[in-house]
Parts: C-alpha cells; sequence; structure tokens
C-alpha cells in the first residue's frame, strides 16, 4: 500500500465558482438542455477542481466529491436504495430530490450542524441493497484520463446508516461496501475516503460496536485499497479508540473543533484536520503546527477538518472587500494553499494552551405578559377567523427584481427606480392575497436577496461577498454575510416596506425579521468572541427593529428562527447551554413588544425533538413549523406547546401543487391533535424558490381546505 499523501483535503466545493452547477442543473430540470449538456458541465467542474488543486500544490486529490445534488442521495443510489415508485419515473435520481408531478420527493434535513440539505435515504422493508458502483469508479477514469490519481469518496456505512434510521441494516449494507472496495481496488485505487461524521455525536455503545464490526469487516476485505475513515465537524471522542481497535489505516480527526487524540495511533495514518472547513478565517500557523506537532501518529498527513464544501471559492474573487478584511480571510483555494504550506513546513513548536473563555453574566429572559392575556388583547386586536391563513414571508422571488439589482450594482438603475420597482412588487403580493383571501398578509420579501444577507448589508459590523456562494440545497446557494466586528443597528432596516404594504390593505400585514440565531448561524462568525455573545450583539439591533415595526403600525411581528437547531451542539453535554443562551438572545429580541402585539416565529423542519423546549422557550404567540413534508410527524411534538400553531400544509420544496382535498386532509390530521382555536393554516416555509403560477394555484388550494373545514367547524358547533 502505497503511504498516505502528505497533504490533502476532505472535499472542496462542487457548485462551480460562478455556480455553474446550478445555472447547468436548473436548465436541464426546465428542459432548456439534455441530460449530456448536463452531464459535460458536471465533468467540466471535476476537470476545474483536479487541476486547481494540483496547481495548487495538493497531493492527495479526493474524487466523486462532486454530486448532482447530494452525496448521501448518491450513496443510496451507490447502494441501491431507491425506492420503488421512483424507479420508472423518467429520471430517479432527481425524482427522489425533487419528487415530479405525482410523486413527492424523499425527505430532506440538515446535515450535522451545517445549513447543508442532504436527502433523507428512505429505507424498508422493501429494500434490497445493490451495488451500483458506476459513479466513483467513472471518476476515477476521469481523472486519470486528466493525468490525475485520485482517492474516492464516499459517504461510510454507519454514518449512512444512521442518517436513514437504519442500522440494523448494517450487515446487508457492509455487502455493498465490500464489494465496491474490491471493484475500486481492481480499479487501482491506492486509498478510498469513508466519511464518517455521525461519529462525534454522543453514540450508544451498541453504535460503537456497529462501528467497530463495520471497520473490521471492510478492514478484513481481501482486495482493497487503503481505508481513510474520516471524522469531522468536532472529536470523535469514543469512538476513536474503537476505530483505532481495527485494520482501517488513516483516521481523519477535525483539530479545529476537537482535541489533539489522547491516544498513541502508532503504525497509522492521522489526516490531521488543522485547516476549518467551517470558517473563512486564514489559520493561525502557530496553532496548526503546535496541534501537528502534538499528534503521536505512525505519520500525519495535513487536511481541512472537513469538506471544503462549506465554504466559498477564492477570495481573490471579491475585489470589493476591504484590503484589511481581505487578508484574514481564507475560502476554499487560499485553504487548500494552507494545507499545502503546512505540509510542507518541518512540524515543530508546543502543543497550544487551551484558551478558557470568561463565561458572561447570565442574561435573564425578559418576558411579556403572560400567553392568556397576550392571548386576549392580540384577539381583540386583530379580529381574525378561526384557522387564520398565512404565509410565510416571501413571496417567488422573479427574474426583473434580481436583475434590477444587479442593475443597481452595475450602477445602470437608479437607487429610486429600484424602491418604485420594489414597491410596485409588494402592490402585487398585497392584491394576489386579497384575491386568494388569505387573512394575514405579508409583503413579500421582494427587497431582500436572502433572508440573513439583507440584514447584514443593514448592520454594522457585517461585510457581504460578491462570490462567496455556498451550496444550502441541489442547485441552491446562499451568500453567507461575514460578521468581523460589533454588531449595531445604524437606522430601521425594514420598516418602510412592511408599512408600504400596510398602508395598501385593511387586512393585518406581518412584519418580517430574521432572528439572531440565525443570523448568526448563516453568516461566518468571527471567532475571537463567545458565539453568544455575538449572537446578543445582534438580538439586540432585532429588539430595535421589533419596536419601529410596532411604532409604525404592525400588529403582527414574524421572528423566524429556521437555524435554532442548527447551532445546536452536537455533543448532549453541551447543548443546555446553548439552547438557554439561544431561547435569551430571543427573547431579548423580541420582548421589547407589547402585548397586544402578536410575534410569531417560524421554524422550517421538523426533527425537532431535542428542542422542542427550546421552541417552546421562545414563547412565541404563533408557531409555523414544517410538517407537509415530513407527514405530520411534528404534530404529537408540539401538541402541548399552549400557543398559536401552523403546522404547514403545503409542501413548498417541490413545484407540485397539492390539492385542496390533500391540505383538508393534512388540516383534519392537524386538528385531531390540536384545539381548532389556536391552528393557524401556512405553507411549510417560504414560496421565494417558487413561481407565481405554483404558489397562487398552491395557496388557492390552501384557503379553500381552510374555509371548508371552517364551515365545518361551524356546522357541528350549531
Ligand atoms: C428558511 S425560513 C424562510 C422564512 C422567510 N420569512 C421566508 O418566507 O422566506
Ligand atoms: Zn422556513
Amino acid at each position: 500500500m502505497s503511504p498516505f499523501p502528505t497533504s490533502t483535503v476532505l472535499g472542496y466545493p462542487r457548485i462551480g465558482p460562478r455556480r455553474e452547477l446550478k445555472r447547468a442543473l436548473e436548465s436541464y430540470w426546465d428542459g432548456r438542455s439534455t441530460r449530456d449538456e448536463l452531464d459535460r458541465a458536471g465533468a467540466d467542474l471535476r476537470a476545474r477542481t483536479w487541476r486547481k488543486l494540483a496547481e495548487l500544490g495538493l497531493e492527495g486529490l479526493p474524487s466523486n466529491t462532486f454530486s448532482m445534488y447530494d452525496q448521501v442521495l448518491d450513496t443510496a443510489v451507490l447502494l441501491g436504495a431507491v425506492p420503488a415508485r421512483y424507479r420508472d419515473t423518467d429520471d430517479p435520481y432527481f425524482a427522489m430530490a425533487r419528487g415530479t408531478g405525482e410523486l413527492a420527493p424523499l425527505r430532506m434535513t440538515k446535515w450535522f450542524d451545517t445549513n447543508y440539505h442532504y436527502i433523507v435515504p428512505e429505507i424498508g422493508p422493501d429494500t434490497v441493497f445493490k451495488l451500483d458502483a458506476a459513479t466513483p469508479l467513472s471518476e476515477v477514469r476521469e481523472a486519470r484520463a486528466l493525468g490525475y490519481e485520485t482517492r474516492p469518496v464516499i459517504v461510510g456505512p454507519v454514518t449512512f446508516l444512521l442518517l436513514a434510521s437504519a442500522l440494523d441494516r448494517l450487515d446487508e449494507v457492509l455487502g455493498c461496501y465490500e464489494e465496491l472496495l474490491a471493484a475500486l481496488a481492481a480499479e487501482g485505487v491506492g486509498w478510498v475516503q469513508l466519511d464518517e461524521p455521525a461519529l462525534v455525536a454522543d453514540r450508544t455503545p451498541e453504535e460503537l460496536a456497529a462501528v467497530r464490526s463495520a471497520y473490521e469487516r471492510l478492514g478484513s476485505a481481501e482486495a482493497r485499497p487503503g481505508l481513510f475513515v474520516a471524522t469531522y465537524f468536532g472529536d470523535a471522542g469514543e469512538a476513536l479508540p474503537v476505530l483505532a481497535g481495527t485494520p482501517v489505516e488513516a483516521i481523519g480527526v477535525d483539530l479545529v473543533r476537537g482535541g489533539v487524540p489522547e491516544i498513541d495511533l502508532e503504525g497509522r495514518t492521522v489526516v490531521a484536520g488543522v485547516v476549518s472547513g467551517r470558517d473563512v478565517w486564514r489559520t493561525p500557523p502557530e496553532r496548526a503546527l503546535g496541534a501537528l506537532a502534538a499528534v503521536r501518529a505512525g505519520r500525519v498527513a495535513v487536511s481541512t477538518s472537513c469538506s471544503l464544501l462549506h465554504v466559498p471559492y477564492d477570495v481573490e474573487a471579491e475585489p470589493g472587500l476591504d484590503p484589511r478584511l481581505k487578508e484574514r480571510l481564507a475560502f476554499a483555494d487560499q485553504k487548500v494553499a494552507e494545507v499545502v504550506a503546512l505540509s510542507r513546513s518541518p512540524f515543530h513548536g508546543p502543543a497550544p494552551a487551551g484558551t478558557s473563555v470568561a463565561r458572561p453574566a447570565p442574561v435573564t429572559a425578559e418576558g411579556r405578559g403572560p400567553y392568556a392575556e397576550r392571548a386576549a388583547a392580540q384577539a381583540g386586536h386583530l379580529r381574525l377567523p378561526p384557522l387564520p391563513t398565512t404565509t410565510i414571508g416571501s413571496f417567488p422571488q422573479t427574474g426583473e427584481l434580481r436583475a434590477a439589482r444587479a442593475a443597481v450594482a452595475a450602477g445602470s438603475l437608479s437607487q429610486e427606480d429600484y424602491e418604485r420597482r420594489v414597491e410596485a412588487e409588494i402592490e402585487r403580493v398585497v392584491r394576489v392575497q386579497e384575491r386568494l383571501g388569505l387573512d394575514v398578509l405579508v409583503h413579500g420579501e421582494p427587497e431582500r436577496n436572502d433572508m440573513v444577507q439583507y440584514f447584514a448589508e443593514h448592520l454594522d459590523g457585517f461585510a457581504v461577498t460578491a462570490n462567496g456562494w455556498v451550496q444550502s440545497y441541489g442547485s441552491r446557494c446562499t451568500r453567507p454575510p461575514i460578521l468581523y466586528g460589533d454588531v449595531s443597528r445604524p437606522s430601521p432596516i425594514t420598516v418602510r416596506w412592511a408599512a408600504y404594504a400596510q398602508s395598501l390593505t385593511d387586512k393585518p400585514v406581518k412584519g418580517m425579521l430574521t432572528g439572531p440565531v440565525t443570523i448568526v448561524a448563516w453568516s461566518f462568525v468571527r471567532d475571537d468572541l463567545p458565539l453568544r455573545d455575538v449572537v446578543f450583539q445582534v438580538a439586540d439591533a432585532v429588539r430595535e427593529e421589533v419596536r419601529d415595526l410596532e411604532a409604525a403600525g404592525m400588529k403582527i411581528i414574524q421572528v423566524d428562527e429556521p437555524a435554532l437547531r442548527e447551532l445546536l451542539p452536537l455533543r448532549r453535554d453541551a447543548q443546555a447551554d446553548y439552547l438557554e443562551w439561544a431561547v435569551a438572545a430571543y427573547r431579548r429580541a423580541t420582548s421589547g413588544a407589547s402585548d397586544r402585539t402578536q410575534i410569531h416565529t417560524h421554524l422550517c423542519y421538523s426533527d425537532a425533538d431535542q428542542i422542542l423546549a427550546a421552541i417552546d422557550g421562545l414563547d412565541a404567540d404563533v408557531t409555523t413549523i414544517e410538517s407537509a413534508r415530513s407527514g405530520g410527524r411534528i404534530l404529537g411534538a408540539v401538541e402541548s406547546f399552549g400557543r398559536g400553531l401552523g403546522p404547514g400544509v403545503y409542501d413548498i420544496h417541490s413545484p407540485r401543487v397539492p390539492s385542496a382535498e390533500e391540505v383538508a386532509e393534512l388540516l383534519r390530521g392537524t386538528l385531531a391533535v390540536l384545539p381548532a382555536e389556536r391552528v393557524w393554516v401556512n405553507p411549510d416555509c417560504g414560496l421565494k424558490t417558487r413561481t407565481y403560477e405554483q404558489v397562487e394555484a398552491s395557496l388557492a388550494n390552501v384557503v379553500t381546505a381552510a374555509r371548508e373545514l371552517r364551515h365545518r367547524m361551524n356546522v357541528s358547533a350549531d
């Protein structure tokens, strides 16, 4: 077996430096290009990546880090876990990812504590695992044709099955991995990387036993490449000695978030993740070199802490950034260069002393009046029908608006003209909602390129990038702002748009804000202050905005906190502390409103079990939450919240238009669990990725369903 290369990365962005993959995918989905054209775009991006990594001097090039949609979905396909209902569709892969006219897509959720979403594999009694290694093999050949030997990256069996809640299928799945290893060995592949990020969370003794038996079995496979098991997103803790007890030759550890392994990994290669794949800051060389020197192993290779998928491509693509900030920044290409430089410098230096941060004084959660009093005050103030209908905030972002924003940036459209267009769009959104008969309206967020970036652009202490795109799911990307200094709000941000919308209608319009935890979670943040202090600074800015919205006459204010769960530490012993300050930050942001102002919050996932008490603790008058996509699984869990609840009845992640009957069915399910006076009727999430055609048809059905149920309730009440 050849020695493991001295420098590598666990993965690299794949959407393209100018989001080439996004464009290729969307054009294929819209029928504007062929599958061949899409495949060619993919091949171009892969070739570019290998060339770039080689040019930067990286020794160990990964392959199979590309994906047309998601690496977990790719792994499901690799293992033959394609549910039968998708097999006869035109394109089963995208049918699973996005649904078709008839079929709903598979469930999607966040990848550990990142803002990347993966497709949850569906494994049931009918699943027959069968290896289809075409993609990793063809990437190896493709790279070889360009002159590069690569290390295929595959999601490991334990992580895959844990994400699919199917660890009991380990035996069958390992059969496929054995076959895969044999196929890669036959192809002349020297090393394979099996990603096991699930090992950095708390694992039960049974799960650790599964890790042991999996890697003992794969390690004893006759013909196989060197096995590199990569743990990342935290400290591998107890899983590390377990892995070390198996025949795997290389183990990847995250030395940015986790500690230097206490055990001596003599005889193994430790692939030391000393360059962070989760932030945008340059790596202090002393820290990295100290960590490298402290690792006890047969051989130490330098790497990133995780895949670079979670950072943008290149700082050099940001001519607009202040040079003083720029010199502190490292995106993917700069991080690769750091890995290479570290691998070339002789390892020396003492291990860095652990820094301990003083705990700031506890913040008392400021309260509003008790819910019963607030509810009474709001009922009088708002006068809503039972089962009020509303949306989550955004309406479709039209190409015209995006083009107009680009034109302002390019100087070919004046700010005043742009603002008039935003107002025209707000008027259209208000009229559409009135026509559809919704009860609580929104202004549609047309002025926002993104729910976090927009606030970052208007707050001091943030910088925004021009090309710093990071993949969120499928073809969707975000441009996380960079929070580099103290945060403050120089002037009101959203008030004029909300007030304008309210001036057009007698129906209540919701003011729409992003919460402090989410603003921070979806930004790259400074690392010289504890996260909670950063979040509290943002909370104070949001609090000022809430007060100004109220003063401008908004009767309902929604403060979205979709990222509340995302920042939840993966290890249980750190979770309570996080949840306590996150909830306190939210209450600090919202508690400046008077009792008669209704506070809504929104969360867009349903695997909220671990944070239910915290969601309850936000004390919002109304909580809207994803439910349609996950078939109402959340209902039992939120039933005990004593306040307003809007479990989604329309899955906005798919282009599909739900029928009124389908929506009514979901609503009946909700009403079976929750008292009618607390139920709200709304989609799972914002509508900005959908078209007006889809949205109008879907919302019309939502309103029809709500009216029908309202009518029945009145009838049965008589
Ligand atoms: C990801 S949650 C989105 C909430 C936001 N108000 C919207 O409707 O787009
Ligand atoms: Zn949402």
